[in-house]
């Protein structure tokens, strides 16, 4: 039965409840050969086209992926296609699932730009080769779903937070809670600037989140700070210029994040985290960092 939750009072069950899910091992990522700003699908793009330094971009991109390899993950590599200039931002083609069998799950996504539709398959096809079962959406009812961009989960819980508004649509997550049986929380997302999930919320560990307030809804905040213990907030500089909450915790202690990101990261600090800076400027011009930029993997 679908169990997606929109409000705090609806909310039935506490994060130490719920079932256990692994930490990913892996990540794939897609080689930028053909990266580039060609067309304006978010507001970040906007003034980018033609502007993207491509040696740098692949520079910047070595280093993510350095430093994805440094934290102990598995990385995982695929090339990028010829008129796709957006197929490296590789969490947004699919959500991938391990069940509590160990067998491995990707549902793949219903992409919102037309764009970025012929993405897809070339995604599918390297889950296909690597052992997991492929799932679809159906598409006559559900308009779009845009992967780990909107669709995040709690680290270490079988449990999903599911953003919607411009890239996902809410109906979506009815369906991805009965196939993969758990529980979504549903929060809204109400400023443009920050059109998928992973632009404005970044789970840390269990306990422990980062976001933009300003890009929630009240019910969504509420829902926010019930389920977490500790909450850090962004400044509209450092989340909107800098991508801060695009980082990327994948072991609930290491955080790799674009550089600069001064106040967020002495909060992060602070809080214990291990802080990996790292430049993905020429991957703001179209509206992604460190996060979209990866997919986690088992
Ligand atoms: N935020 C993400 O998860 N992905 C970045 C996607 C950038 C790409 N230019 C897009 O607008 O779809």
């Amino acid at each position: 039965m679908a169990h997606v939750i929109a409000s705090a009072d609806q909310l039935d069950f506490s994060i130490t409840d719920l079932p256990s899910m692994p930490l990913p091992t892996e990540v794939l990522m897609v080689r930028p050969l053909h990266y580039t700003v060609d067309y304006v699908i978010n507001p970040h793009m906007a003034n980018q086209v033609g502007n993207v330094d491509t040696i740098e971009a692949q520079n910047e991109w070595d280093l993510v992926r350095a430093l994805f390899d440094q934290i102990g993950l598995n990385v995982r590599l695929l090339e990028d296609h010829d008129g796709l200039p957006d197929m490296v931002f590789c969490a947004n083609q699919s959500l991938p699932y391990i069940d509590q069998e160990g067998n491995r799950h990707a549902l793949m996504s219903i992409m919102h730009a037309d764009q970025r539709k012929r993405e897809v398959p070339y995604i599918e096809q390297w889950y296909r080769q690597n052992g997991y079962e492929a799932h679809f959406l159906d598409e006559t009812k559900i308009d779009d779903f845009e992967g780990c961009g909107d669709a995040i989960w709690h680290t270490g819980k079988r449990m999903l937070w599911g953003g919607y508004g411009y890239r996902s649509s809410l109906t979506a997550y009815e369906s991805i809670s009965e196939l993969f049986d758990i529980p979504v929380i549903a929060l809204e997302l109400v400023d443009e600037a920050f059109y998928h999930l992973d632009t404005c919320f970044c789970v840390l560990d269990e306990k422990t989140v980062l976001i933009y307030p300003d890009a929630f809804t009240d019910e969504g905040l509420k829902l926010i700070n019930t389920l977490f213990d500790k909450v850090i907030e962004a400044s509209q500089y450092e989340a909107e210029e800098l991508f801060a909450c695009n980082a990327c915790c994948p072991d609930g202690r290491n955080v790799i994040i674009q550089q600069g990101c001064t106040d967020v990261n002495k909060n992060l600090r602070d809080a214990g985290f291990s802080v990996h800076e790292v430049s993905t400027y020429e991957f703001l011009k179209s509206g992604g960092s460190v996060f979209c930029m990866k997919q986690m993997l088992w």
